[in-house]
């Protein structure tokens, strides 16, 4: 290390290079123990290949540097949480920046940049409300964040309609745009991958795309179910994953549902998503709404009666796009109209979003009153944590019938069984498919009740 002394600053020397350890060699590697995994990234950017030219000077032939994080299990450090770990390392890292030589490769960077092209300024950490139903979620997104390419790599987020995905991953952008200079962060939809795809295609262009994506840093891909059916596309995107995923370049991808429930994806793209951490945002509880719409009155300066925002809370349950639709509509009423906002008032303006989402939810609502009313059970019954045979059979009939009438997602049925994991979901109905292929009395049955509950459903 000694020759190093002479190019390094004794900041840079103290905060990397002393962090280092030897741990274990082979004749083509050397493994070096490092602290944490985000110690390894800043090494692996900063300084591996200026290394492993110097190991290949001295010994006369190739020698890998690996890495190996090993945690004092003892010390107060490694008894804090990880996401405290990153913070601390990375507000040193900050500190030691402003004294270390800029790095021929990525560096953190403490200066505020201009916005990045392609992702919203409004999507950042700051901004997102963590609850119960999306901590997994931001979490893991903040981890990424400040240690892209590492531990959770790829990573998907699934959920339904407005729960924060894209939000999630362009923060993800917003923070590694922010904090690593030179770190090349491309976020666009699956759609727009697919027509930039077709486009390089018919341009003669491909050589192009591939340079594009295939050397990102950072590749955030938006509503990859859009993808299904599309095969070329698909095979783009597999040769696109693999390229990246050997470079230990940071993916996420956003979904409305789980991987396993894209019908037409090929089963090795497929395989792909699923390697990585899989993150589920679920529908917000009333008190995350709640602050929900708190953090947005605080953000624009205004302010309505509590009343009103309870009123709000307790008519949009499942989508936070529309609980942001809500707020700006009644805000904006009032200040164009000059009113107070009144619990009145906001039900008056906001009739038709509350209506939608009652009608969204009556349909699970008919669904199991009618399946329990044929089984001679009470909702309550099929919510239930019971197993009995009894109950079982009718609570699977029950999920089967939402998945095939309504738009929810397995995830979103679980929930109104008692909060239920969505695999339980796919696995009722996947019983259910098998019933009725080996049992000729049931496959009526199910038809007549679904038949019965649309109808009951249209009257109202
Ligand atoms: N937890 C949250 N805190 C603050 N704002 C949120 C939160 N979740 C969602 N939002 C806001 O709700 C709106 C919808 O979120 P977003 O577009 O990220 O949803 P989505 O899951 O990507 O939806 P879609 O499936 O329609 O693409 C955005 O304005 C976003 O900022």
């Amino acid at each position: 290390m000694n020759q190093f002394s002479a190019e390094y600053s004794p900041q840079e020397i103290h905060m990397w290079f002393e962090r280092m350890q030897y741990h274990d060699s082979t004749e083509s590697s050397i493994v070096i123990a490092v602290p944490s995994s985000f110690v390894q990234d800043q090494i692996e950017q900063r300084y591996a290949r200026a290394i492993e030219d110097r190991l290949l000077e001295i010994s006369g032939s190739p020698i890998k540097l690996e890495f190996h994080v090993q945690r004092a299990a003892s010390s107060p450090r490694a008894q804090r949480s990880s996401a405290q770990l990153v913070r601390e390392e990375q507000q040193e890292a900050s500190a030691s920046q402003e004294s270390s030589r800029s790095a021929p490769r990525l560096s953190v960077t403490t200066a505020v940049k201009r916005p990045h092209p392609s992702l919203n300024q409004r999507y950042t950490f700051d901004n997102f409300v963590i609850g119960e139903n999306n901590n997994f979620a931001a979490n893991a997104a903040l981890a990424i964040s400040k240690n892209p390419g590492t531990a959770y790599n790829p990573c998907l987020v699934y959920g339904g309609v407005g729960l924060g995905k894209t939000h999630l991953i362009q923060s993800i952008g917003n923070t590694v745009y922010q904090d690593i200079d030179n770190a090349k962060i491309i976020f666009v939809s699956a759609e727009e991958f697919t027509n930039d795809f077709l486009n390089a295609l018919r341009e003669k262009q491909t050589a192009q795309f591939k340079n594009k994506y295939r050397y990102a840093d950072v590749l955030l891909i938006d509503d990859i179910h859009f993808l299904q059916g599309k095969e070329e596309t698909q095979e783009e995107l597999f040769h696109t994953f693999n390229a990246l995923y050997e470079a230990n370049k940071q993916m996420v991808f956003t979904c409305d549902r789980p991987v396993s429930e894209l019908r037409q994806l090929k089963d090795r793209l497929r395989n792909r998503f699923e390697r990585g951490l899989n993150v589920d945002l679920k529908p917000p509880s009333f008190e995350t709404r709640l602050a929900i719409l708190q953090k947005k009155l605080e953000q624009s300066n205004r302010n309505i009666p509590e009343s009103v925002l309870n009123l709000i809370c307790s008519n949009v349950t499942t989508n936070v796009r529309d609980l942001e639709k809500a707020l700006t509509r009644i805000l904006a009423y009032a200040e164009l109209v000059g009113k107070d906002i009144t619990e009145e008032v906001a039900r008056q303006q906001l009739k038709d979003i509350f209506v939608t989402h009652h009608q969204a939810s009556i349909n699970i609502d008919f669904i199991q009153r009618a399946v329990a009313d044929y089984f001679n059970l009470t909702t309550n019954e099929l919510k239930s944590k019971k197993r009995t045979a009894a109950i079982a059979f009718p609570r699977q009939v029950a999920m089967y019938i939402a998945r095939q009438i309504t738009e929810l997602s397995t995830t979103e049925v679980g929930l109104e069984f008692g909060g239920r994991d969505h695999t339980t979901v796919m696995y009722a109905c996947q019983k259910i498919e098998n019933k009725m292929k080996s049992d000729s009395t049931i496959e009526p049955m199910v038809k007549r009740l679904i038949r019965d509950i649309r109808e009951s459903n249209a009257k109202g």
